[in-house]
């Protein structure tokens, strides 16, 4: 309520907020956890000196419950404490190293995080937009982060302007729209003549297009359920502004050449892919349901249950190299699940037997107690002693529901541009005249492959011929936000995860195969049609004249194809590592 009193304390994992009462048993207590938290701002005079914090509790397990943005604003007594709580939680989300006597201030903490926002405005069902405008950037500026925002006008716009965009200036280069504008950017990115670090570029997604197979692996991972649309859009935002990022593995591709050309003279393409190869029913669902788009990620339900009807197999030659030493620490782990909903109380039995050290109006100074260790013991209290309120109040919680953003960034979408730039700081600049020039095509090397017209060393390779209803190669966990195909995947396994399905399995196992997909538990379905193997490099060779082949979710020209994984070429905003991190490392 407006008039109540607040004691906030700030440790390295949690803001402990309890409301005072002058009434024994009336105090309320909320133990606000750091990890759900974007950022927090202290508004600029002439506003009085509000801390406001941004709190994006998790959602409900129930499906399509999205995680709910709350703000909360405490009055402070003065302006240069509410400024300097700012900071110290600002320090704290930002991972500055702190200690009992540290000094908080804003000259703390590191530069403002820029990030480049790249919109397909016509991915999926045409959302990307007015998205933006009602969760991203909202939530990005409460982060504190500066962006420009560019909105594709074309197919392969984005790719051009990463090949030519000076990089140093941006934290990371962020894909709202499907996997496809995904794959243009690392592509763009890996035809600078600089790609080596022009690749190490963080990269994000921000799913708003209908399959976002990363960002259905990138919520998985963070530990949340699966979840599709806006719920999934807000836990990859949310873990966006939180920023962890981890290394990402990328698979050099290479296709036959397209047969527009002359085929005397083509010669093969090379492009870099980070999630899938497919083959047969999976790539013919991919682009016959393209017809289906208006039905967001359904397309895929639709697509698979009108193939199956009409089920086909191809000829072909699949060869791949198994993994010398298959890394076996993280397979068939899960990565723990976040607990879900917490209640106002949850957490608070160790820390009310804790003494909290703080005193009230009634004396002469009001001592704030920061604990910057997260064991809460009292021996480490930072004590900040301030003159006494002049006014009965410390803190005074003044809303609940939204109060306007940090005030340094505020902006409104203008309707038609397709560059806005809200850089808080100097102006980050965008295009560098610089000639494209291109990269030889073995660069880098594929020192697991002969070329493509080249036969395989029998050595080390397995080949299997014969009728296939599918070949997929994935990298990551999922295939869609809704499925979860290769449940053993991990961002940087180095490992390519194959799954092929032969001739002769019933249209009953097969769409069972893809209804445990969904719950990530196929490896269940026995069959002696479908397989699961692990792979360095592979080499497909298809012998039926006719036929689709997809690299993340792209069509390219139908002929033999080879790829080969190089572990941690690029890097990818995660957010929160969270339980992950225990699994990999
Ligand atoms: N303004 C635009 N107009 C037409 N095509 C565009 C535009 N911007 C990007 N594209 C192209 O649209 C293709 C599809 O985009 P994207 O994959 O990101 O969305 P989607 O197909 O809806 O999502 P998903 O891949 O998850 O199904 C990309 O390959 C990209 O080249």
């Amino acid at each position: 309520s407006p008039t109540s009193n607040y004691a906030l304390t700030l440790t390295h994992t949690h803001i402990h907020i309890q409301r005072l009462s002058s009434r024994p048993g009336k105090e309320a207590r909320l133990l606000l956890p750091l990890s759900e938290l974007v950022g927090c701002s202290c508004p600029r005079s002439p506003a009085p000196p509000l801390l406001v914090l941004y709190w994006y509790p998790p959602g409900k397990r129930r499906k399509g419950v999205s995680r709910r943005r709350q703000v909360k604003a405490y009055l402070a007594e003065s302006r240069p404490e509410a400024e300097r709580w700012s900071a110290a939680i600002q320090c704290l989300l930002r991972e500055v190293p702190v200690t009992a006597n540290t000094e908080f201030s804003r000259s703390l903490l590191p530069r403002t995080r820029r990030l480049l926002l790249l919109v397909n405005p016509f991915s999926g069902r045409g959302q990307a937009m007015q998205w933006c405008q009602a969760h991203i950037l909202p939530m990005i500026r409460e982060a504190n982060i500066s962006y420009n925002l560019i909105q594709t006008e074309r197919r392969n716009h984005a790719r051009e302007l990463v090949r030519e965009i000076s990089l140093p200036e941006w934290d990371g280069i962020i894909i709202v729209s499907g996997d496809g504008l995904m794959h243009e950017v690392i592509n763009g990115l890996m035809e600078r003549p600089d790609w080596e670090q022009a690749i190490k570029t963080p990269l994000g997604i921000l799913p708003c297009g209908s399959g976002n197979a990363l960002a259905g692996s990138i919520n998985h991972y963070a530990g949340y359920d699966m979840c599709l649309r806006e719920p999934l859009l807000l836990n990859c935002c949310f873990l966006l502004c939180r920023g962890g990022i981890r290394p990402l593995d990328l698979v050099s591709i290479t296709t036959s050449p397209s047969p527009s050309k002359n085929s005397r003279t083509a010669a093969p393409r090379r492009l870099f892919s980070f999630l899938s190869v497919a083959w047969g029913f999976v790539s013919d669902v991919d682009i016959e349901s393209e017809r289906y788009r208006g039905l967001g990620s359904a397309r895929f339900t639709l697509g698979t249950l009108v193939r199956i009807a009409s089920l086909r197999s191809y000829k072909g030659r699949l060869s791949y190299m198994p993994p010398s030493v298959v890394a076996t620490t993280s397979n068939g782990t899960p990565p723990p699940r976040r607990p879900l909903s917490r209640s106002i109380t949850e957490g608070l039995d160790g820390f009310s037997k804790t003494p909290i050290h703080r005193t009230c109006s009634d004396i002469n100074s009001l001592t704030l107690w920061m604990w910057l260790g997260s064991d809460l013991s009292p021996s480490l209290p930072l004590s900040v002693t301030i003159p006494s309120p002049t006014s009965r109040k410390f803190w005074t919680k003044t809303k609940t529901r939204p109060v306007q953003g940090p005030t340094h960034s505020s902006s409104t979408l203008a309707p038609t541009p397709s560059l806005l730039n809200f850089d808080l700081n100097e102006p980050a600049g965008l295009l560098r005249n610089r000639p494209f020039v291109s990269l030889p095509f073995d660069v880098p090397r594929d020192d697991l492959l002969p070329p493509l017209d080249q036969p395989l060393p029998t050595r080390d390779w397995v080949t299997i011929e014969g009728d296939f209803v599918l070949v997929l190669a994935l990298y990551q966990s999922h295939l869609g936000a809704d499925l979860h195909a290769a449940p053993q995947a991990r961002f940087d396994d180095g490992l390519i995860h194959l799954t092929f399905v032969r001739a002769g399995i019933s249209r009953a196992t097969l769409l069972r195969l893809f209804f445990a997909m969904e719950k990530g538990n196929h490896h269940s379905v026995n069959s002696p049609y479908v397989s699961h193997v692990s792979c360095k490099a592979f080499r497909l060779q298809p012998l039926s004249p006719r036929g689709t082949l997809t690299v993340d979710g792209e069509l390219v020209p139908y002929g033999p194809l080879q790829a080969q994984v190089h572990p941690s070429m690029a890097r990818l905003i995660v957010g929160d590592t969270g339980g992950f991190k225990g699994i990999t490392h």
